[in-house]
């Protein structure tokens, strides 16, 4: 049996139950029936007059153990759909007739929360975190969340809580109601013992979640509300069906009565958890735990050195982004610039990035003072004694750079970490003509930043240490830190590039620019690819295209079509010009002049207008585009360049917006079959030339069959 409950009677009658599946006290079949054990046992004794349910060691439980979901275990018969959620958390524990009360600390999700709400009272923590996170894998909340949430705390709050899978600590879910008093952890189980001993007495109501009213808006007014969610959630992911399958359970609820609503919930969640969906989400979970399994570096047990103050050298926009990311994650920054004029423009950047947090109100005034005082701008290094941590996102010639990481040796502290930012400068090289090279790392940040969160960290020579300190400096950031070796070109760029450089080839020989990003955005990329380039801006994806062109020379495809813009002041988003128009507010429309320039790069390039190409469905279009990209991504794993195939999982889907509901290009590719990819890559490099050439790696996986990381694979087929 893994995990299990033990029980323990006080003098003053109360029996603490205690779940106990460590480290997170996950939910099993289990661990429920030892729960549901303990609680018969606890009824039938009559020195106990009431109980307590708590986690060991300060966690209540982080909820089901998702390797359980994702599987096809067939068709289940009504009754064993029923069997937890109704016969167990509602007509036992809910209606235990003697008081139940949660008593939460550290983790209370899914499952684990969904045993408090059938409790009769909540005490918890400020600092114990309490959510329904669900639908991050597909499913939706299967032990009665979707009934009881609305009814404790509004449907309002209810539906914030579990369509956007948010985590609410004890302070906020005490102001929503979720939770009924707070106590400090020393103190939490006094005070839950006499919390359910008032309720025996009448001091307190003795409340049943699921019969509750007083929260919920008539059924007129919840139908609006639920309205509004579906077509909020339809606007976001058009591809997912299990939200508004969770929007439909709960209005369900609503109409025909909590019992109804049980009953659905447990229905829909036996079909969720066999769709693919969810098994691409759960794989995308396992994923992001792997990805900082790095052998040699994350498990010899190193603890991560503290960075407090960090310095960036300037290069206008991408310094003021580094340098805002930063502050907001309370960093003390110290921002070096060449002149007078450039500083003052990079420090009003930050200010305005600032001020659009206020706005989206992400951020009050008051902290935006306190953030903005947290910059220093200098001309020189004479504060750079105490820095942690160098960003050099000044230079992207090698001499130059070479040149400011001897000077920062000297200005520096002796264990001070230098990072560059550069997307084109080897690591390797400056390296090796520096006496710092293992304390040298490169960080790769994407654009746009909110929308693709992660951060990449490229290593040559640089010690465990530091790779592991600028690990948790990404997480102080919020930020999604992969581990790559170097290599020309970095990660997950020669991924995107590869990408975009296939979208313009398509619309180099006729394919609409605007077809292309719908087709691509109905496959779920958060971005189509040309929407992407007037993000990033037409100077970096030329400057990064040159570098492709120059490293692979052979296989790298050569746009004309950026170029031919630009020269007709063109730049993106940022002078509101590029593939889309832009309103003053930033909003794209579509260009009629397009025509022009793709037509002209056509006649630069000799192809002609291929008929073949102009009637490609928006599947093919898909396939054409992103083939190329896994192609890519296959040699980064032959090139040993990735330590993981999940790497590459979470990268496509955290810094080039691949659908995580498909579970990243690597998992997405096993779907498909590596015969099949290959096929259609072998067809049309015969038609349109070596960029689509399969590579090797992918030769082999088509003709042995095998899976790509076995490991994570199995891990995830639950
Ligand atoms: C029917 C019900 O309605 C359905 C459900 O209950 S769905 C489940 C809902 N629960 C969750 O989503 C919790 C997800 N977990 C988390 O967010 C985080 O693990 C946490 C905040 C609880 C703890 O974070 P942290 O202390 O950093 O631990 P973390 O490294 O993430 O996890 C420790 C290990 O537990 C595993 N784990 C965590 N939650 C898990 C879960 N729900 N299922 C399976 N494994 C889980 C992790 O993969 C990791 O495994 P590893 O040691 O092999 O790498």
């Amino acid at each position: 049996m893994k995990g299990r409950t033990t029980v323990e009677v006080g003098a003053d009658g109360v029996a603490v139950i205690t779940i106990s599946n460590p480290p997170l006290n996950l939910l099993s079949v289990d661990v429920l029936l030892s729960l549901k054990e303990s609680i018969e046992g606890t009824l039938l004794r009559d020195d106990v007059r009431a109980i307590v349910i708590t986690g060991s060691k300060g966690k209540f439980s982080a909820g089901f153990d998702v390797t359980v979901f994702g599987g096809s275990q067939g068709k289940r018969t009504r009754k064993e759909l029923g069997f937890l959620s109704i016969e167990f958390v509602t007509d036992i524990l809910e209606a235990s007739r003697k008081p139940l009360v949660a008593a939460i600390d550290g983790p209370a999700f899914g499952g684990g929360l969904e045993i408090a709400l059938a409790c009769h009272a909540r005490i918890s923590t400020s600092s114990a975190l309490l959510g329904l996170p669900e639908l991050q894998y597909g499913i939706l909340p299967g032990l009665g969340g979707t009934q009881r949430l609305p009814r404790l705390v509004g449907l309002p709050k209810a539906l914030e809580v579990i369509l956007m899978s948010k985590r609410v600590n004890g302070e906020e879910a005490r102001i929503s109601s979720l939770v009924d008093v707070i106590a400090p952890s020393d103190k939490l189980l006094i005070i839950a013992r006499q919390c359910a001993l008032d309720i025996l007495e009448g001091r307190r109501p003795w409340v049943i979640s699921l019969y509750k009213t007083d929260k919920l808006a008539p059924l007129g007014q919840a139908r609006e509300i639920l309205k509004v969610a579906r077509l909020q959630v339809q606007k976001e992911n058009p591809n997912l069906m299990h939200p508004l399958v969770c929007i439909d359970v709960i209005e369900h609820g609503i109409a025909s009565g909590p019992c109804n609503g049980l009953w659905k919930e447990a229905e829909a969640l036996q079909e969720l958890r066999q769709s693919s969906t969810c098994r691409s989400l759960i794989h995308m979970f396992f994923a992001q735990t792997q990805i900082l399994k790095i052998p040699g570096i994350t498990d010899i047990k190193l603890l991560p050195r503290n960075i407090k103050k960090v310095a960036i050298l300037g290069r206008g926009l991408m310094a003021s982004e580094i340098a805002t990311l930063l502050v907001l994650s309370n960093y003390q920054v110290i921002l070096k610039e060449k002149d007078e004029k450039c500083l003052l423009d990079d420090i009003c950047r930050v200010k305005e990035n600032l001020q659009k947090q206020v706005k989206k109100e992400k951020a009050t005034q008051e902290k935006l003072e306190k953030y903005f005082n947290l910059i220093m701008g200098v001309l020189n290094y004479d504060n750079f004694k105490d820095v942690d941590l160098v960003i050099e996102a000044e230079s992207e010639c090698l001499s130059l750079t070479e040149k400011i990481f001897s000077e920062l040796e000297i200005c520096c502290p002796p264990n001070c970490i230098f990072a560059s930012n550069s997307s084109t400068l080897s690591l390797k090289l400056l390296g090796e003509r520096t006496k710092c090279q293992n304390r040298m790392v490169n960080i790769q940040f994407f654009c746009p930043s909110p929308v693709l969160p992660l951060m990449e960290i490229v290593c040559t020579q640089s010690s465990p240490q530091v790779i592991v300190d600028i690990i948790a400096f990404g997480k102080k950031m919020r930020k999604t830190p992969i581990v790559v070796r170097n290599c020309n070109g970095y990660t997950v760029n020669r991924m995107i590039i590869t990408y975009l450089h296939a979208a313009i080839l398509l619309a180099e020989r006729s394919v609409d620019v605007y077809q292309i990003d719908r087709a691509i955005t109905s496959f779920g990329m958060s971005l189509g690819p040309f929407r992407m380039i007037d993000l990033v801006g037409f100077q970096v994806v030329i400057m990064i295209s040159k570098i492709f062109v120059e490293n692979f020379p052979g296989r790298a495809y050569k746009p004309k079509l950026i170029q031919i813009m630009q020269q007709d002041n063109r730049e993106g988003e940022s002078n509101g010009k590029g593939f889309y128009i832009y309103d003053k507010n930033n909003k794209p429309s579509m260009d009629p002049e397009m025509m022009k320039y793709t037509e002209k790069a056509r006649t630069m390039s000799d192809v002609t207008n291929n008929s073949k190409l102009t009637s490609l469905s928006d599947r093919e279009i898909v396939e054409m585009i992103l083939f190329p990209a896994l192609n890519e991504a296959f040699r980064i794993i032959s090139e040993g360049i990735a330590f993981g195939t999940s790497d590459l999982d979470v990268a496509s889907v955290k810094g080039m917006g691949f659908p995580a509901y498909r579970g990243g290009i690597i998992f997405w590719s096993n779907s498909l079959g590596f015969t099949y990819i290959y096929s259609r890559l072998d067809k049309w490099s015969k038609d349109y030339g070596d960029f689509f050439k399969p590579c090797a790696y992918l030769l082999e996986r088509a003709s042995d069959g095998t899976l790509l990381d076995q490991v994570a694979q199995t891990k995830s087929q639950l």
